[in-house]
């Protein structure tokens, strides 16, 4: 029998649907925004939403802290995400900046943000397809339940232009991103009535030439700790 997530049990559904609706609402007024055309997900992009100077900085920074990234998967699967990242220090002015603006976009408390975290990717490495929302059927949901519950909406900026490769896509959606420095995309990893969207399903492709530098702030539905 295939269980398909969507038919587990959706613990802060309620609270998914709530803050779906509000920052869905915000990002439509805003003209500075650009919604993908899709019924299957709510995804938005926002052009020039760092600048040059911002994603020069915040590369230095990812080169800093970048160590080989986790999963959540308790059985890590050899090759899945073979970039690597880090942790930003949210008290850094200049971090707490970036991410009071990623909030103020979103209107989202910023309580509800976890830590932004940057990303590389040399050449060969990649992030395959998953979707951000945790599986509250694996062993990790019982610490993440209790540090802020299911994830909401994700932002991720890309921070420079690659070479070749590394686009970002959303297979179900079936839409291929390129890196361009500065752009923020925004999407909402649930339904409209707070169920996990399976078609939020994305990967960051393998980087062919050069090196790919992200940064991504992911929204819980109750304050991340
Ligand atoms: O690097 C990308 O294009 C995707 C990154 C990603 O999926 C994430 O940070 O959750
Ligand atoms: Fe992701």
């Amino acid at each position: 029998m295939t269980i398909t997530h969507t038919t587990l049990p959706a613990p802060d559904k309620a609270a998914l649907a709530r803050q779906g609706r509000a920052v869905r609402k915000r990002l439509q007024a805003d003209p500075r925004a650009y919604q993908v055309p899709t019924d299957k997900a709510e995804i938005f992009a926002f052009g020039d939403f760092l600048t040059a100077s911002e994603c020069r900085r915040l590369t230095g920074l990812i080169d800093d802290i970048a160590t080989p990234s986790q999963l959540h998967e308790q059985a890590y699967v050899e090759g899945f995400r073979t970039s690597y990242s880090g942790n930003f220090d949210p008290h850094a002015p200049f971090i707490r900046g970036i991410s009071r603006r990623i909030d103020d976009l979103l209107g989202v408390d910023d309580n509800m943000g976890e830590a932004i975290q940057g990303q590389r990717y040399l050449p060969g490495q990649q992030f395959k397809p998953h979707n951000d929302w945790f599986y509250t059927d694996q062993d990790y949901w019982e610490i993440e339940r209790k540090r802020g519950g299911q994830r909401s909406w994700t932002a991720m900026a890309f921070l420079n232009e690659v070479e070749a490769g590394g686009t970002t896509d959303f297979t179900e959606v079936g839409i291929s991103i390129e890196p361009k420095p500065g752009v923020l995309l925004v999407w909402n990893n649930a339904l409209p009535d707070g169920m996990p969207n399976e078609d939020t399903m994305h990967a960051g492709t393998p980087v062919e030439a050069g090196v790919k530098y992200v940064i991504t702030k992911w929204y819980r539905t109750r304050k991340w700790n």
